[in-house]
């Protein structure tokens, strides 16, 4: 069956396997120059703010007592930090934790075995590298694994890894997060997608779904928009994940994992594998690391809710680290509006002034994302009015 053109939107020079890479260095001085990053210490890393990142608790958002507080903490944390940590969000643990035990099992097989799932020519599904757009381009530690979860039709379930088995074929454990109604749903209208409809990385997308559109709904309300306006856009959003293997590097220092970059989507919700951390934000002339609460998600406002609250929510600059000893494992799920949405500043919110950004479809945002090299938040620059 064709594809929406959703999955065709951009390609990535073909590099080497940094797992792989990583594994055959044995002396610090063969990493390839093209992995030494001069800025990567050009800014410092600030050590103390850990404590200040906001902590947005899910659960007090839903609760009628507590949501008026709660949710004028998010506005600020989407306002000033555009980035917060979300604790209490409800996603069973079991969805979480055989999410990350079959991405661990995954990235443990053989080089061949993984390339089962080696994106295609012309597509940056699967697994591989993206943003690599010129054969002398510096190059990021790490190996993706990419794979689009939403709309249902647009999975591209040949893609998904078939080992460990219970990543893309049913497991029992996860049975119990869906109820009759929409296991009846799933096997009425997507007779054929039957047999992902429990395995781990489905569990995990749809709870993610539903916390994401939680979030939304609530951000609506707080930048004061009609809420049909807001959720038309975010409506059937669209959802994928970014699995980042980022192995260990006898470099570190010298190395990035991802290059800083803004998120080319509405809303990304971040669940760090192992203990290794890693993660970086931008903060005035310092890098901000995230150390991540036990269970949280580490929530940051994309490209297309900035532009849709005309700035008033910030996509914000961050960037990953590696480790010299441990590899470090994180799964970004990205949540987005349909390809073919327009998005531009709300009306609601701009209001008398003037929109600061121009407006486009998201299929066309996101082939201008990913043509390029992933560079903090030019694009974002060129899109300003
Ligand atoms: O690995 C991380 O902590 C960050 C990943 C990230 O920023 C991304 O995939 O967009
Ligand atoms: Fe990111």
């Amino acid at each position: 069956m064709a594809k929406p053109s959703f999955q065709r939107l951009g390609t990535s020079i073909d590099v080497p396997n940094v797992q792989a890479l990583a594994a055959s260095i044995a002396n610090p001085a063969h990493v390839p120059p093209r992995y030494v990053r001069p800025e990567a210490k050009a800014d410092p890393v600030v050590s103390d703010g850990d404590s200040e990142l906001p902590v947005i608790d899910f659960s007090r958002l839903l609760h009628r007592r507590f949501c008026r507080e709660e949710s004028a903490k998010l506005h600020h944390a989407c306002a000033d930090w555009g980035f917060f940590q979300l604790i209490n969000h409800g996603v069973p643990d079991q969805a979480m934790e055989k999410m990350k035990a079959d991405i661990v099992e995954f990235f443990k097989l053989p080089l061949e075995e993984k390339k089962a799932s080696a994106q295609l020519p012309n597509s940056l599904e699967g697994y591989g590298q993206a943003f690599v757009v010129s054969d002398d381009q510096e190059l990021d530690w790490a190996d993706m694994l990419s794979l689009v979860t939403r709309p249902l039709q647009s999975r591209n379930i040949d893609l998904w890894p078939a080992q460990p088995l219970t990543f893309r074929f049913v497991s029992t454990t996860c049975a119990v997060s869906y109820s009759a109604v929409q296991l009846r749903t799933y096997v009425r209208r997507h007779l054929l997608l039957l047999h992902a409809v429990r395995d781990s990385l489905s569990c995990y997308a749809m709870e993610l779904k539903n916390v994401a559109g939680t979030l939304l709904e609530v951000m609506a309300k707080n930048l004061g928009v009609a809420s049909e306006e807001f959720s038309t856009i975010f409506q059937d959003l669209t959802q994928a994940v970014r699995i980042n293997y980022y192995p260990p590097c006898p470099r570190a220092d010298d190395v990035l994992g991802l290059s800083p970059h803004a998120d080319g989507t509405g809303l990304t919700l971040l669940l760090q594998v192992n203990d290794v951390e890693g993660l970086q934000i931008r903060k005035g002339g310092s890098w901000f690391p995230v150390k991540p609460l036990p269970g949280a998600l580490v929530a940051n406002i994309g490209d297309i809710i900035e532009i849709l609250s005309n700035g008033v929510y910030k996509s914000v600059e961050h960037r990953a680290i590696v480790n010299a000893m441990d590899e470090r494992l994180s799964i970004a799920t990205f949540h987005g509006p349909k390809e073919y949405s327009m998005v531009s500043p709300l009306a609601e919110i701009v209001k008398g002034c003037k929109p600061k950004y121009m407006s486009m479809s998201y299929g066309e945002f996101l082939k201008a994302y990913f043509s390029a090299r992933l560079e903090g938040k030019r694009l974002m620059e060129n899109l300003k009015l």
